[in-house]
C-alpha cells in the first residue's frame, strides 16, 4: 500500500459497553471533553465522539461509541458493534451485579450475534449521512473475536463501598486475555490512560499488519487508511497479552 505524502491517517471504531449506570457516558465525556455529569441521563441508542491522537507522527482517530446499557434499548444498539476494532467492557466496582454481567457482554462480542444484527441493520437502515460510512467502514464485516478489549472497573473514587475486589477484576481480565484497569470518571483517575492504552494497542497491531495483509482496507482515494478488523488472525495479537492493571 502506498502512503501519500503527509496524509496517512487511521480511523478506529471503538465501543463502550456494560450495564446501565456503570459510567460509560461519563468515561467518554471525561476523556473527550474533560467533563463529568453527576446527573447524566441514561443513553438512548448510541452516541459517539471522535478523538485524535498522534502516534509515530501519524494522526490516529478513535471514533468511540457509547452504547446504552439498558436492556430496552439493546435491540437497537447491538447493531452498532459493526466495524468495531476495540471495546471497553465497563462495570461499577460498587455493584457486583454489573461485574456479573461482564460475561454476558463478552458473549455478545464473541458469539457472532452481531453478524445477524448486521444483516438486519443493512436492510433496514440508511447511514449514508454519517462520517464513518464515507470512510468505507460500513462496507466491512469483521470478526468480533479480533477486537482489542479492556475490562474497566469504574467508580474507583467510591472505593469505601467497593463490592468487587481488584483481584477479581484482574483475574477475570487475565482469564479472558483482556487489559484491565480501574478508573474514576469523577476524579479522572486512569481515564486517559485506559483509552490511550487501547488505541495504541490497536494502532501497533494494525500498523504492523497493514503493509502485509489484506485484512485491513485502505481507502487511498480519500488519502486515508480506514481500518476495520476483518479476519481471525488479530486475536492472536490483541487477546493474547497479559492483563494490565494500574491504579
Ligand atoms: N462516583 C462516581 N459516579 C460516577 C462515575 N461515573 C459515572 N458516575 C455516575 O453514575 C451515574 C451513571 O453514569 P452514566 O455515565 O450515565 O452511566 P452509563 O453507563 O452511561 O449509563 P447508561 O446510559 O444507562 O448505559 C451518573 O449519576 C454518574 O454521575 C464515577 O467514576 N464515580
Amino acid at each position: 500500500m502506498e502512503e501519500e505524502e503527509g496524509g496517512e491517517e487511521y480511523l478506529f471504531k471503538v465501543v463502550i459497553i456494560g450495564d446501565s449506570a456503570v459510567g460509560k457516558s461519563n468515561l467518554l465525556s471525561r476523556y473527550a471533553r474533560n467533563e463529568f455529569n453527576m446527573n447524566s441521563k441514561a443513553t438512548i441508542g448510541v452516541e459517539f465522539q471522535t478523538q485524535s491522537m498522534e502516534i509515530d507522527g501519524k494522526e490516529v482517530k478513535a471514533q468511540i461509541w457509547d452504547t446504552a446499557g439498558q436492556e430496552r434499548f439493546r435491540a437497537v444498539t447491538s447493531a452498532y458493534y459493526r466495524g468495531a476494532i476495540g471495546a471497553f467492557i465497563v462495570y461499577d466496582i460498587t455493584r457486583r451485579t454489573t461485574f456479573d454481567s461482564v460475561a454476558r457482554w463478552l458473549g455478545e462480542l464473541n458469539n457472532g450475534k452481531l453478524t445477524t444484527d448486521r444483516v438486519v441493520f443493512n436492510r433496514s437502515w440508511d447511514y449514508k449521512g454519517l462520517e464513518w460510512t464515507r470512510h468505507g467502514i460500513s462496507e466491512q464485516a469483521h470478526s468480533d473475536t479480533t477486537i482489542a478489549r479492556m475490562l474497566v472497573g469504574n467508580k474507583l473514587d467510591l472505593e469505601n463501598i467497593r463490592a468487587v475486589s481488584v483481584e477479581e477484576g484482574k483475574s477475570l481480565a487475565e482469564e479472558e486475555g483482556m487489559f484491565f484497569m480501574e478508573t474514576s470518571a469523577l476524579d479522572s483517575t486512569n481515564v486517559r490512560t485506559a483509552f490511550e492504552m487501547v488505541i495504541k494497542d490497536i494502532y501497533n497491531n494494525v500498523s504492523r499488519k497493514v503493509l502485509n495483509s489484506d485484512s485491513y482496507k485502505a481507502d487511498v482515494s480519500l488519502n486515508r487508511v480506514s481500518l476495520v478488523n476483518n479476519n481471525d488472525e488479530g486475536s492472536k495479537t490483541t487477546q493474547g497479552k497479559s492483563a494490565c492493571c494500574s491504579r
